[in-house]
């Protein structure tokens, strides 16, 4: 059926909608590395130290799930590999990274990216971001609670989450590994309000149909897995 992406800054909500999404349509969900991440903890207490150990971490399993995930033909995934070269390039642009670092990740990047031209299925069908405000990402960042995220931890963290913010426009606006669609996250509060979900779960729904990659009569009814 369908490989779907999600995007969007640090707490904009792409881990709960692919579960959400991943149980709607009935499909496999992909989630990034975090509680089981050794190196993330380590970035956060020393960025500039493990900026390149950490985006290494990063792409090689978002390349293992990008690949399985193309195999499979059916899925949605957390944060993506298409998205791993704004998080890289934007710690390189505040010094975190060597120039022999930087030409060392993309050289990878590069590589990984040709290997997956070589897939039966090469492409996610649909990228779906998430934008948020400063507010929005502080407020979900605080109600998360992992320590090391929090702006008390380091007083850096203010300019790097609103220069991360800065930095997603052009990468969106950029994005054309497949047809993409917004998600409104902060008026759309999918957690807590069933009306909101299922206005984000019409929302992709109709992009997937208006594709052709669900029929029109399609409501999800049948696929629904029932949560324990
Ligand atoms: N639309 C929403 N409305 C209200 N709360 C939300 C919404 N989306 C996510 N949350 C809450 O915000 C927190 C962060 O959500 P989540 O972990 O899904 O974000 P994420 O985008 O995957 O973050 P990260 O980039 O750090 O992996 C969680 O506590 C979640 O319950
Ligand atoms: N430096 C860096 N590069 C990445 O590719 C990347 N992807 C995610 N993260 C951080 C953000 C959240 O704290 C946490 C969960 O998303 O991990 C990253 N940090």
């Amino acid at each position: 059926m369908t490989v779907i992406v999600l995007s969007g800054p640090i707490g904009a909500g792409k881990s709960s909608l692919t579960g959400i999404l991943a149980n709607y349509l009935g499909t496999k969900p992909f989630y990034e590395s975090v509680d089981d991440n050794p190196v993330l903890p380590l970035f956060y207490a020393d960025p500039k130290k493990y900026a390149f150990l950490l985006q290494v971490y990063f792409l090689n399993t978002r390349f293992h799930s990008i690949k399985a995930a193309l195999t499979e033909d059916n899925n949605v995934l957390d944060r993506s590999i298409y998205e791993d070269a704004l998080f890289f390039q934007m710690n390189a642009d505040i010094g975190r990274a060597t120039s022999e670092e930087v030409d060392t990740y993309y050289e990878l990047l590069h590589n990984m990216m040709g290997e997956l031209k070589r897939m039966p299925k090469k492409n996610p069908d649909l990228l779906v971001h998430i934008n948020v405000s400063y507010d929005t990402m502080i407020k979900r960042i605080q109600k998360r609670g992992r320590p090391y995220e929090q702006l008390s931890y380091d007083s850096t963290l203010e300019d790097y989450y609103k220069r991360l913010l800065r930095y997603y426009k052009p990468w969106y606006d950029n994005y054309d590994y497949s047809p993409k669609m917004e998600i409104d996250g902060d008026k759309l509060d999918f957690m807590a309000n069933p009306d909101d979900k299922q206005v984000v779960l019409d929302q992709i729904t109709a992009k997937l149909k208006e594709m052709g990659k669900l029929p029109e009569d399609w409501n999800g009814s049948t696929n629904i897995q029932v949560e324990a």
